[in-house]
């Protein structure tokens, strides 16, 4: 069982996108991730994989750094992606109700350090690196909630 943040080579897209898989198949209401690392560094490729899996009709997952945030339904319930690189103000995350969602929907969210005081107390934290190699990333898996690490087990696995 993984006890302390751990860390994995993503060697392909299809690796990033076997652990999106995984990830989100342990996911209930109320779970946030947030998704951090540099422009290009894997953070929507996961979210789109994950949401795709979780889907009961399948649609386009876009990126939502225009509209900031997008909403999906899926067998888990409503789950929240947002991008908030272009936040104007901090005050604009209560505006778009995504400190409401925290509490009852699954949120994925990129660019988190935008969120300042108003992050989520409980969360798992991602955060994608580029390598030198153009198809490999590097992953760092960390945790506020102790409950993460019991329902990580197995995880690192994925990468194997
Ligand atoms: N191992 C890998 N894992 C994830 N993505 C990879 C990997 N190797 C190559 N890629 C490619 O890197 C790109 C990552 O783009 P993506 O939009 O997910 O980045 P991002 O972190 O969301 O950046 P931004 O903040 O600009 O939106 C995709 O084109 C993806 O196919």
């Amino acid at each position: 069982m993984p006890v302390a943040p751990f860390h994995l080579t993503l060697p392909s897209p299809e690796l990033t996108a076997r652990l999106a898989v995984r990830i989100g198949s342990l996911l209930r209401p109320g779970d946030v991730i947030l998704l951090s690392g540099g422009i290009g560094a894997g953070k929507t490729h996961f979210a789109r994989a994950l949401i795709q899996s979780l889907q009961t009709v399948p649609e386009d997952v876009p990126s939502p750094t225009f509209t900031l945030v997008q909403v999906y339904d899926t067998e888990k319930g409503e789950l929240w992606h947002s991008d908030l690189y272009r936040l104007s103000h901090p005050d604009e995350v209560i505006e778009l109700g995504l400190v409401e969602a925290f509490e009852s929907a699954i949120c994925l969210i990129e660019w988190p350090d935008r969120l300042g005081d108003l992050a989520p107390h409980s969360a798992l934290s991602l955060s994608f690196s580029l390598t030198e190699a153009e198809d490999s990333r590097e992953l760092d898996v960390s945790w506020t909630d102790p409950d993460w690490a019991a329902r990580l087990e197995g995880l690192a696995d994925v990468a194997a």
